[in-house]
């Protein structure tokens, strides 16, 4: 398509055509592609540019320009190639309001102040060091879990609603030292409250509970000043090493502890969901992990982190579940942030764009048998056994790749893999008569899910003494 826009009309009146990549036909008057999106657009989008743009396709929504990224390829040029011009994010009421008016990192354009704070995510809160520091708290949030779910044994539950408090509680002990009980919504809820005045109000009510846990805690601070004559020692939670720095606003802060609470609590519990979903869906495959615990850990002790990097069927189990259900499609979507020639398109500044890691987790050219839940595809020699979501392999990226990659990629991965390897080594899993089968529909929000949460009956599989001792520790 080219495209006439006027850009900087009013200072000079110039004309500037840009060479955008093919679109779908059915853009209808102000809406543009809009109404093709339908209630699932990862899917829409997937099967519209199989026929109108398989690598890279435009997209009008309402007045905004996207471009879609549906292969590998398209991937790797837009977060590689051209990683500079694609890193900015756009402005919206949700980043106004949830992003404390951009001063956080998901929502920060790529200013010096991100890249302060993303070297900040490496070299210290989502470090080697800062995660295992973290050990205790992860620890404790699987007890807890267990210990609910043992309560529930032999009858039908539904895991989601556990998860979710469990990995709120566990970053909130790592964002701020303690639980957030006071706190009666997830991230989900919040978020899927779209509406501005909705928004607002949650905001207001994020911001004034972290501006009280700040004040809390440098009040707290200058007691222990009085008494010791010092300052505090080197910080052990996230809060601690964010009141360190005095160039950080109190919107700064509060700003990164709220990226912690909305961008590891939901992706991290239903990326855990999806994978029990397919577990119980490939009863052989379940075993299978199942065995693999049994030979490395065995039946008389729980899984430790320590465990992790000796199960690597696990490990593969956890990429195929990210390969068919990334919990965020399109990634967080990227904005350009200056005109920028990719291939053979001529792409303006400020044009959207939807990296559909769902399409390319499916696509028949990357992947044999996309639809089939096999994670045996990463342990053969040969095939994708090489292949890992560390951002590097573009046909699997659930936590992006280049500059805006996930900062705790390390922490959310090693979460998965503790909380999946636990689960299914503490308990056997079966789907309750009443729904036999796994409905595999999804819900689309900011983390897809899937549209009825997962309801299964537990019942203790290890050495009994072992569950009971560790729940009740
Ligand atoms: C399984 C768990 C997780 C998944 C699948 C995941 C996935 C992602 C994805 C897809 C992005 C956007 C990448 C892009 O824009 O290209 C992202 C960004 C981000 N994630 Fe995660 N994430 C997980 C866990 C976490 C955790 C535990 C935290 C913090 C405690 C976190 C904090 C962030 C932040 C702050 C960003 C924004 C980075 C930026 O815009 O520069 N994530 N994550």
């Amino acid at each position: 398509i080219v495209w006439t826009r006027r850009r900087g009309a009013e200072s000079s009146g110039r004309q500037e055509q840009w060479q955008l990549p093919p679109a779908p036909p059915g853009r209808w008057p102000v809406i543009g592609h809009f109404h093709l999106l339908g209630p699932l657009p990862h899917q829409t989008l997937a099967e519209l540019a199989k026929r109108h743009g398989p690598n890279l396709m435009s997209l009008h929504l309402g007045s905004v320009l996207a471009i879609v990224a549906s292969t590998p390829q398209a991937a790797q040029l837009l977060l590689q190639s051209h990683d500079h011009c694609f890193a900015s994010r756009h402005r919206s009421a949700a980043t106004l309001h949830l992003g404390f008016n951009r001063s956080d990192i998901l929502t920060s354009p790529p200013s010096a102040y991100w890249r302060r704070m993303r070297q900040l995510c490496s070299s210290d809160l989502f470090s080697p060091k800062r995660i295992l520091s973290f050990q205790p708290m992860r620890a404790a949030g699987v007890r807890s879990l267990l210990s609910e779910i043992l309560a529930h044994r032999d009858s039908p539950m539904q895991l989601r609603p556990a998860l979710l408090t469990t990995m709120l509680d566990i970053i909130a002990k790592m964002a701020i030292g303690r639980s957030l009980s006071r706190v009666s919504c997830h991230a989900t809820d919040l978020m899927s409250e779209g509406y501005e005045r909705r928004l607002k109000a949650v905001a207001q009510q994020w911001g004034s509970l972290l501006q009280g846990v700040l004040d809390e805690r440098r009040w707290a601070d200058e007691g222990d000043r009085r008494h010791s004559g010092s300052s505090s020692a080197m910080g052990t939670d996230v809060l601690d090493v964010l009141l360190s720095l005095p160039e950080l606003t109190d919107d700064n802060i509060k700003g990164v502890i709220a990226n912690m609470f909305m961008g590891g609590t939901d992706t991290t519990a239903i990326t855990i969901e999806w994978a029990l979903a397919e577990l119980l869906a490939n009863p052989p495959t379940l075993k299978a992990l199942q065995n693999e615990l049994d030979m490395v850990v065995g039946t008389t002790r729980l899984v430790e982190e320590e465990d992790l990097t000796n199960l690597p069927y696990l490990q593969a189990v956890v990429k195929e579940t990210m390969r068919l259900h990334p919990v965020g499609p399109f990634l967080v979507p990227h904005q350009s942030s200056q005109a920028c020639e990719v291939g053979e398109y001529k792409i303006p500044a400020d044009t959207r764009v939807l990296v559909n890691v769902w399409a390319i987790g499916r696509d028949p050219n990357v992947w044999d048998n996309p639809s089939r839940f096999d994670p045996n595809r990463f342990m053969e020699k040969g095939s994708y056994s090489h292949v890992n979501v560390y951002g590097r392999h573009f046909e699997l990226i659930p936590f992006g790749s280049g500059k805006r990659k996930c900062p705790a990629l390390s922490l959310g991965l090693l979460s998965v893999h503790f909380f999946v390897a636990s689960l299914v080594q503490a308990f056997d899993w079966k789907l309750p008569s009443t729904s036999p089968i796994v409905d595999f529909e999804e819900k689309y929000g900011l983390a897809v899910t899937l549209a009825s949460p997962l309801c299964i009956i537990p019942s203790p599989r290890v050495d009994k003494f072992s569950v009971d001792r560790c729940c009740l520790n």
